[in-house]
């Protein structure tokens, strides 16, 4: 019997009944997650114009930096020019109004340097927390709870000067040092940024080791009691090592997740865990949206775009899927509209 295709496209099969929200937030961190493992320096004008070709597709959210130290991460060296261009460019009426760029922030050393720029465009950061001692070790020098208390500060003075702060939580599923992660750790340590004034957690698959059945058991973790933190206050960081990451989305889409991180290009990967690749790539993340029957506000053609440039730029192959065939697809249908035309003449 022959099956009806069409009824997949227009059957909204992820939708949970109890859940009305159709809109998913993409939140880019290509510029920052995506550079930051790069051998080479990327030339600040390179990233610039990264920022500012992905603030063109839709993005409403790009993560355009970290103030982390340089030793430890130079390829963010240069992360105080980007806030000072973008801050003029905003100020000026550019393209970039109504987007948000935050910026990594460890302790209070790095907030105080962005904050010395006297900028005004600082309107977001993002602290970083690991559910696992073995990578909060390694990633911030540090245990868990000394990061937590190295972020109440931060988190005080951001209060203080109106700037909203983000939460990440590394090492969801496992971690390469310290083995399985517990669900009930990650949803401690949630509870812990949430409680502490973040206004959002995303939960990082750092190593990209997830699957459906874990990304299930540790959401229904983090929402059910105890712990009953709302799904609004939760976003998802997956990494595509396993190739995995979109599985995971569905999964956490379906219950009712609506914040992604994703990377443009699927570049990236982390100078602390061995082996780790990049993000889902916004181009994949975003055609799966689409097809979902979700709205995201991002252009898939422009994104692409910007992937096939960046990709070229850094000398490395797309690490996208739907990028390069969608760009090939256009061009074959342009190439066939020219050709129609030139024999119409
Ligand atoms: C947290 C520290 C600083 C501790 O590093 P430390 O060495 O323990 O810090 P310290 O307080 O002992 O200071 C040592 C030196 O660093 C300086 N320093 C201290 N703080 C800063 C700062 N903010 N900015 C600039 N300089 C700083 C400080 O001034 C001093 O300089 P010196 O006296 O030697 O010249 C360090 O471990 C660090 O920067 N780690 C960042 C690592 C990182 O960026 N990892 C990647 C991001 S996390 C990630 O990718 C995961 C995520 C978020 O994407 C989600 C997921 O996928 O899981």
């Amino acid at each position: 019997m022959a099956v009806d295709t069409s009824k997949f496209h227009t059957t909204k099969c992820w939708q949970n009944p109890a859940l009305h929200s159709n809109f998913v937030k993409i939140v880019e961190v290509g510029p920052r997650d995506g550079l930051q493992n790069e051998k080479t320096i990327v030339p600040t004008k390179t990233k610039l114009a990264l920022i500012e070709k992905l603030s063109q597709t839709g993005l409403s959210v790009i993560e355009a930096g970290a103030f982390v130290s340089p030793k430890w991460v130079p390829q963010m060296a240069d992360t105080p020019q980007i806030l000072q261009y973008l801050d003029k460019h905003s100020v000026s009426g550019a393209q970039s109004e109504g987007i948000t760029y935050p910026y990594l922030v460890p302790n209070l050393q790095g907030l105080e340097r962005a904050l010395g720029l006297g900028t005004t465009n600082l309107k977001e950061i993002a602290i970083f927390a690991s559910a696992s001692e073995g990578f909060s070790q390694k990633n911030i020098n540090c245990s868990i709870d000394e990061s937590l208390e190295r972020f109440r500060p931060v988190l005080e003075l951001c209060h203080d000067r109106g700037i909203r702060v983000r939460g990440y939580i590394s090492m969801i599923f496992s971690c390469p040092y310290d083995g399985p992660t517990p669900p009930t750790r990650v949803a401690e340590v949630t509870k812990k940024l949430l409680d502490m004034g973040c206004y959002e957690v995303s939960l990082g698959d750092t190593n990209g080791t997830g699957t459906p059945p874990l990304t299930s058991v540790l959401l229904t973790t983090i929402l059910s009691k105890p712990y009953a933190i709302p799904v609004s206050k939760l976003a998802c960081h997956f990494h595509d090592t396993y190739n995995s990451a979109l599985v995971n989305a569905m999964t956490a889409l379906y219950l009712g997740v609506r914040t992604f991180d994703s990377s443009v290009a699927g570049l990236g990967g982390c100078p602390y865990s061995k082996g780790a690749t990049g993000n889902v790539s916004t181009e994949d993340l975003t055609y799966f949206l689409h097809g979902m029957g979700v709205e995201t506000g991002v252009n898939l053609e422009g994104v692409s775009r910007v992937g096939e440039w960046i990709s070229k730029e850094l000398g490395r192959s797309n690490g996208s899927k739907v990028g390069p065939a969608l760009l090939t697809r256009l061009r074959t249908e342009d190439e066939k509209e020219e050709k129609e035309k030139e024999a119409e003449l």
